[in-house]
């Protein structure tokens, strides 16, 4: 360690990592396809082979599409553990090819480093990232929505508002425009109109699609349509932002904020918000310095999970509360978890989520799992 390198990134020992396999409690149905199950590693590490040094908690989950496979996640993971308890290995994995093994690792190292220092991770990674604003103490969420007939959309938007849920996403894309209207139409007679609505579409439509959807979900209000157009079409974005389909519909980009990096969002004017994952960037430290970016260009940051499990959904909770009046974010997913590696340090009540006060990720929440 040294003060380059705050976090004894150039030589880590990486104690472990051990597979996990969580299955949702029901697929979650998306324009891509349906989120059945989540499988990853649970990592333990120390910064700069210290062996005085805390333990840091670290989580790979990749979700092919959006990161590496699970295959080469392990195989990034496997290269690091070549070394020992005693001996560091140079590097961390890298961000580009293995995403989630590098998110993995450097939560890990960032966790040691606060628990070593004695301060809840959000204050760690803030001051990393050079904001100035005490971390939030608590983030409000959206509820997520998978796909569904009207009537079935319409009461889980229903169920979500009656837990205070104010804040709500919903997939759409998967069937034909007219029935995602119809589901939407259903949605917002349901809650009424003081319930934020947003519709994501996981790239599903193209240009003539995304113009005639959005002329017609213009009429329920939305706060944003997420990925209306593929990922690669970010002159796409832009044109809509500028003319949606007639009335304006914000816009917000998510696969195209993974696949492309949120400063080519940023560059073609492609959106008014960036949802940011750090399992998906390769990090809590470097999705935090995403949304900085992007605040900073006048563009709304929205910190969401892949549906991690709750070691890096709570990493997710203290990059949210880092970034200074942050927006509803997409860290409500533990719910759709059928179990978990541990209980929740910081489950959602009012359509919020409480963070935890650290040390590092949870203080003692997790210390079972970095024990095993
Ligand atoms: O943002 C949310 O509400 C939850 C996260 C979510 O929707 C999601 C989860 C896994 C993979 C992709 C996505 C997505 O936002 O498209
Ligand atoms: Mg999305």
């Amino acid at each position: 360690m040294t003060d380059d390198d705050p976090r004894g990134e150039a030589s880590v020992t990486v104690v472990r990592h051990r597979p996990f396999a969580l299955d949702l409690t029901r697929p979650l149905g998306t324009a891509r396809g349906e989120i059945r199950r989540r499988e990853g590693f649970v990592i333990t590490a120390r910064r700069g082979g210290d062996e005085s040094g805390a333990v840091g908690l670290g989580e790979a989950t990749p979700l092919p599409g959006w990161t590496e496979s699970r295959d080469a996640c392990a195989a990034a993971l496997g290269d690091l553990e070549a070394g020992n308890m005693s001996e560091p290995v140079p590097g961390v994995p890298d961000a580009e090819s293995t995403p989630a093994a590098r998110h993995g690792v450097s939560l890990a190292l960032a966790d040691a480093a606060a628990r070593d220092a004695g301060q809840p991770l959000a204050e760690q990674l803030a001051v990393e990232a050079g904001v100035t604003a005490t971390p939030a103490d608590a983030v409000p969420v959206n509820a997520t929505v998978g796909d569904g007939g009207p009537a079935e959309t319409a009461a889980e938007a229903t169920r979500a508002v009656e837990e205070g849920f104010d804040c709500l996403k919903l997939k759409v894309g998967a069937r034909d425009v007219d029935a995602d209207v119809e589901r939407l139409r259903a949605v917002r007679d349901a809650v009424g109109d003081r319930v934020a609505l947003r519709a994501d579409a996981n790239g599903a439509w193209d240009r003539e699609t995304a113009r005639h959807a959005l002329g017609a979900l213009a009429a329920f209000d939305l706060a944003y349509v997420e990925q209306p157009l593929p990922a690669d079409d970010l002159g796409g974005l832009a044109e809509l932002r500028r003319d949606g389909g007639g009335e304006r519909v914000p816009i917000a980009a998510d696969e195209s904020v993974a696949v492309h990096g949120v400063d080519a969002v940023l560059e073609a004017d492609a959106a008014d918000a960036v949802v940011l994952k750090p399992m998906a960037l390769g990090g809590p430290d470097r999705a935090l310095a995403a949304a900085l970016r992007a605040r900073s260009a006048g563009v709304d940051p929205v910190v969401t999970t892949t549906i991690d499990a709750v070691v890096a959904r709570t990493a997710a909770v203290h990059v949210a509360a880092a970034v200074p009046e942050v927006s509803p974010c997409g860290l409500a997913t533990g719910t759709l978890l059928d179990e978990d590696l541990a209980p929740d340090p910081s489950p959602v009540a009012e359509g919020a989520v409480a963070v935890p006060l650290g040390p590092g990720l949870a203080g003692a929440a997790f210390d079972d799992l970095r024990r095993s």
